[in-house]
């Protein structure tokens, strides 16, 4: 099978991991890999375009390469979803948790690189929640899932294994990401 990287996006709700994928699409071609999920869409979210979304039942039926519980829905992405991206010749993108992150620097080693997203004022990340249009029980929920308390702060197992993007500001930010992949590529050489 052909390969290509994956560019793993981790951090917390809020922090900005679904515009970093967007913004690597955009300006490197990047496939996103559309995950799996049993939560609800939220608004403006469509199925098979920012998720598949799944039953609890269609969930089991699927070949995951792993799979999470986060705030008490399931989530999980499959190798078929890498494959199609590495076959078009591209690389990829790819939006996960750090339990999913750390499993992909495991299975894939340096293929997977992995970009962790934090901010420095912890209190705009429920500023940008309500500024994208979550509704107040969601990010309520979110708040209180230990899922999101973990992902505020970059895991032990991921230091000096993620490159780790304070996103306070987005111009800092783009120039952070475009430092990486030209790191990357230069390793690659
Ligand atoms: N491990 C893993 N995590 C995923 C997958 N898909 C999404 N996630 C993560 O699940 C968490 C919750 O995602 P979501 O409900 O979209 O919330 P958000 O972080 O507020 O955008 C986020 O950390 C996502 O990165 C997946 O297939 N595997
Ligand atoms: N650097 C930034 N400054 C201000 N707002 C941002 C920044 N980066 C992202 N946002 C906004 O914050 C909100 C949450 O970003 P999003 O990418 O959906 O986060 P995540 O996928 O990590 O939950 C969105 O409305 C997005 O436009």
């Amino acid at each position: 099978m052909r390969t290509g990287k994956v560019f793993v996006i981790a951090g917390a709700a809020g922090s900005g991991k679904t515009t970093v994928a967007k913004f690597l699409h955009d300006r490197y071609h990047m496939e996103r890999v559309i995950t799996h999920t049993t939560r609800a869409a939220r608004p403006n979210e469509h199925n098979g375009f920012d998720y598949y979304f799944e039953t609890s039942t269609s969930m089991k039926k699927l070949h995951l390469l792993e799979s999470v519980e986060y705030d008490h829905r399931l989530y999980g992405s499959s190798l078929e979803g890498l494959a199609a991206g590495w076959q078009k010749g591209h690389d990829d993108v790819i939006v996960l948790d750090t339990k999913g992150a750390f499993t992909y620097h495991q299975k894939l080693g340096d293929q997977a690189v992995i970009i962790f997203l934090t901010v420095s004022q912890i209190t705009s990340l429920t500023q940008r929640m309500i500024k994208r249009g979550d509704d107040l029980s969601a990010i309520h929920s979110r708040l209180n899932s230990a899922e999101y308390h973990r992902d505020l702060h970059l895991p032990d197992n991921l230091k000096g294994i993620a490159n780790v993007v304070i996103n306070d500001s987005w111009p800092q930010t783009v120039a952070q990401l475009e430092q990486i992949i030209k790191q990357t590529s230069l390793e690659n050489r």
